[in-house]
């Protein structure tokens, strides 16, 4: 088993992105993809996290997650900027998961994001034997992926917290959307744990009750803003970042108003970030009506036009 190549991110903290993966004509379009890195290179972000939900990561075949992980990584150096990137490397048969931590073992990543197992709904022990085998086959730091609504199964504190005490399960992702459970388990985690919040519209709360960080898609617009809220919360500066708040509230609603990250992508390519808002199915391009809304709100002048 190989270690991360470059262990910066240990305890992930702060604005992370789950970066989308752009298509063209049904492939991964390496030209956008470069743009995006060079774009978020410069941007206030703490690292990124391809593969994720956003990033459609469900959909790419092993050959499709290495290139892009690759393609990356070569990016990020022509870049300068050191930003850790974690892979999304989820499913259902926790023997396969292990498979392929073993295989992606020398891929450029700092670590990776595992949700539940889904769809079959295992019990609380089942969740338990399933990260600790994943924490098994991976030097790498593990994220761990909590999100009920769409696994259908919720990864409670009592076996979070056991999970917390392996060594390379540094933290939760967490889209519990119980703020009691978030709250305890803010409370009782063991240091270096961290709890970063994935969900949009409720980040200034998770993040005013002391999550270290957020898990963003809208953060693909306004990163700016959204990274001076968190820092503004963080400084104990509870006034700005809930003036900070005022003004990106509405991007979650706008951007998760249909399935993402078709929303998100739509955005991206008005604002000429990626050459095609193309997803890839089932998720389906927005509707006309959502499109004329986010033109709205992205670009004023040019939608009155
Ligand atoms: O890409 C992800 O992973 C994210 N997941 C959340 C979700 O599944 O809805 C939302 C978050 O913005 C990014």
């Amino acid at each position: 088993m190989e270690t991360s190549l470059d262990a910066t991110a240990e305890q992930p903290r702060g604005l992370w992105l789950p970066l989308i993966t752009p298509f063209r004509d049904g492939e991964l379009d390496a030209a956008s993809l470069r743009r995006l890195i060079a774009h978020y290179a410069r941007a206030p972000l703490d690292g990124l996290i391809l593969g994720a939900t956003t990033g459609e990561g469900l959909t790419l075949d092993e050959a499709e997650l290495e290139r892009l992980v690759m393609l990356t990584a070569d990016a990020l150096a022509a870049s300068d900027r050191k930003l850790p990137v974690y892979l999304g490397l989820s499913g259902s048969d926790t023997r396969k998961l292990v498979k392929t931590l073993a295989r992606t073992a020398h891929w450029p990543i700092d670590g990776v994001l595992i949700a539940c197992p889904y769809y079959t709904r295992p019990s609380q022990r089942g969740l338990v034997l399933h990260f600790e085998a994943a924490a098994d086959a991976t030097a790498r730091p593990i994220l761990i992926y909590n999100i009920p609504y769409r696994t259908g199964v919720n990864l409670q504190n009592e076996a979070m917290l056991r999970l917390a005490e392996r060594a390379n399960i540094v933290g939760v992702k967490d889209c519990c959307a119980d703020p009691a459970q978030t709250a305890e388990l803010l409370r009782l985690r063991p240091p270096g744990f961290a709890v970063l919040t994935g969900e949009d519209a409720l980040a200034f709360d998770a993040l005013s009750r002391g999550c270290d960080g957020a898990i963003l898609a809208s953060a693909h617009l306004e990163t700016e803003a959204f990274a001076a809220m968190m820092h503004r919360l963080q400084a104990g500066d509870r006034l700005g970042g809930a003036t900070e708040w005022q003004r990106l509230a509405d991007l979650p609603k706008l951007l998760f108003a249909e399935p993402s990250p078709a929303p998100v992508k739509y955005a991206l390519w008005r604002r000429g970030l990626i050459d095609s808002p193309e997803v890839r199915l089932p998720m389906t391009p927005v509707s006309p009506t959502l499109a004329a809304a986010i033109d709205a709100r992205m670009l004023p002048g040019l939608s009155a036009a």
